[in-house]
């Protein structure tokens, strides 16, 4: 599949969940079977030769890309998941929002020290949830290899601050503009 009829999967939804957002909705993408399979072929090239022990995927559609990469690859898969959710022992960070903060958490013990992982998401705007998922595996004393999105939108920075705090970035799909 061509990367633009790939891109043409995803549903924009203006003004959701304000006004002025053009929510990229992956849904559409993930319920068309060639589409989905194109994508995970697409994220498992650029992990593989990284050979990762742990795909680690951000809720909540982190959860269905990184679960699908991760079998694809035949690494494990573990989540990192907003605050209170997870119900073992867990460490956590708590990262600021565009208002207020909140806070992502990783069960205890569930990246050992040294482990090679790839962090996936569905979507990476500001950076914000993934700057901050990166930071918190990093505590763990994993080696970041790399946080993989399937929708990057350049406009609003992520990607570049990513790598700015020495984390390698890829995407699939850039939507320019918000
Ligand atoms: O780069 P950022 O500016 O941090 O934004 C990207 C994050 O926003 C979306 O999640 P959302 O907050 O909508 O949560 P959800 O996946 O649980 O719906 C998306 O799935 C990323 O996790
Ligand atoms: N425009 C957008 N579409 C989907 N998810 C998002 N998360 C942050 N910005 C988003």
């Amino acid at each position: 599949m061509k990367i633009d009829e790939l891109a043409a999967l995803v549903r924009t939804i203006p003004d959701f969940p304000k006004p002025g957002i053009q929510f990229r909705d992956v849904t559409t993408l993930l319920a068309d079977p060639h589409g989905f399979a194109d994508l995970v072929g697409r994220m498992a090239q650029l992990a593989q030769p990284l050979d990762p022990q742990f795909i680690v995927g951000i809720e909540a559609r982190g959860f269905i890309l990184g679960a699908a990469l991760a079998h694809a690859m035949g690494a494990g898969f573990v989540p990192v998941r907003k605050a209170g959710k997870l119900p073992g022992r867990t460490v956590g960070i708590d990262y600021v929002l565009e208002y207020g903060t909140d806070r992502l958490e990783l069960h205890e013990g569930q990246i050992p020290a040294g482990a090679r992982v790839v962090l996936v998401d569905d979507l990476i705007a500001t950076g914000g949830t993934a700057l901050a998922a990166a930071q918190l595996l990093r505590e763990q004393g994993a080696i970041v290899l790399m946080a993989l999105f399937a929708v990057d939108l350049p406009d609003l920075g992520g990607m570049a601050a990513l790598e700015a705090d020495g984390v390698a970035a890829s995407a699939i799909i850039a939507f320019e503009g918000h």
